[in-house]
């Protein structure tokens, strides 16, 4: 199978697009990146290729579909998206972005609990690759799991996206729960009524229940809100010890998709009546409108409930 896939292009030149193309490398396929700022011509790399992978931020997404889209991509053309947010003007998914553009490609989702510097340390992690298209998920888990990179297939591809895109927004949190060094009780308790607001907005939205549980759910729900290597972590702890948000963007390397994701959110649980506490206070602390503080009051004072409802 390997060999039918001759042609890797990643298009995004961040950390995780050169993450993936290492991974692609070490299993000897042939990658090209490209980014908007090295002036290559991507009609001429995309020419023989048969994987595109999407590794921009959200506010690459439509510029980046609107210039294949100029290009008329081969219908054989496998995409896979690997960016975690959610677009502010449709506040459409990724996945619904590209399968709107490019309804006759195969279509895959790539992800899970992946700290780009960890996976370029060599150290072992694990993945998912979602699609409608199985032999395309099949192909893609073949060309990117290795010794230390184990690939997951799984058939739901929005659930798998809306676990790593919400999961950012819990990440502020439990970077601003550690910054005020609120304890290993207020964390656990935290992640774990996270996940429940995860499920309810991502399986509103379409995804299936299940996969929230998975690796691209629960696990990267994990691993994000535990290491100070997750730039939303890093907004939330550095917030809770007094930064400003400008000052915080200015010092941080790469994109930190929860803020926008925040505020996208809050747009869709009004406009469909969802219940997301923990995402109502990272929005009023985002805004500045409260303080970290105020926002675990507002938590904890809100009315007594049962545990499921
Ligand atoms: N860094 C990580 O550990 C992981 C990141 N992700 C997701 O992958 C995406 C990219 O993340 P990073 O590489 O870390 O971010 P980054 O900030 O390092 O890179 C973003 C990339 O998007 C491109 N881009 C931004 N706006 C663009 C535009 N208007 N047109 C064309 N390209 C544009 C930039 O040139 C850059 O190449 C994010 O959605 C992130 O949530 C997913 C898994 C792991
Ligand atoms: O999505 C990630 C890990 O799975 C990366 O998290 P950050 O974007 O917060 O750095």
């Amino acid at each position: 199978m390997l060999e039918n896939a001759k042609k890797i292009t990643v298009i995004g030149g961040g950390i995780w697009g050169q993450t993936l193309a290492n991974l692609a490398r070490r299993n000897h396929l042939a990658v090209r990146v490209w980014s908007r700022h090295i002036g290559e011509d991507l009609g001429a790399i995309i020419a023989d290729t048969e994987v595109i992978i999407s590794a921009v931020s959200i506010k690459g997404v439509v510029p980046t579909i609107e210039k294949l889209q100029q290009l008329q991509l081969n219908s054989r053309i496998i995409i896979v998206t690997a960016t975690k947010g959610l677009e502010p003007i449709t506040t459409r998914t990724p996945f619904h972005l590209w399968n709107q553009a490019f309804p006759a490609n195969p279509l895959v989702v790539l992800s899970g609990p992946n700290l780009a510097k960890e996976i370029n340390q060599g150290l072992p992690a694990a993945t998912v690759v979602a699609s409608y298209v199985q032999k395309a998920a099949i192909l893609l888990q073949k060309l990117l799991s290795g010794e230390s990179f184990r690939v997951y297939l799984n058939s739901d591809p929005l659930g798998t996206e809306l676990g790593g895109t919400l999961k950012n927004v819990m990440a502020i949190a439990s970077g601003v729960c550690d910054g005020l060094q609120l304890g290993t009780n207020a964390k656990s308790a935290l992640l774990t009524r996270a996940l429940p607001e995860i499920v309810r907005v991502g399986t509103c939205l379409g995804g299936c229940q299940e996969t929230f549980f998975g690796l691209s759910g629960l696990g990267d729900l994990l691993a994000t809100c535990n290491s100070p290597l997750s730039r939303n972590y890093q907004v939330g702890y550095q917030l809770a010890l007094g930064l400003s948000l400008p000052e915080i963007l200015g010092k941080l390397e790469g994109t930190a998709e929860g803020i926008n994701t925040t505020e996208v959110l809050m747009r869709i649980a009004q406009e469909k009546n969802l219940y997301v506490p923990i995402t109502c206070q990272v929005d009023r602390l985002l805004r500045g409108e409260i303080s970290p503080q105020v926002a675990v009051y507002e938590l904890m004072r809100r009315d007594l409930k049962a545990e499921f409802d």
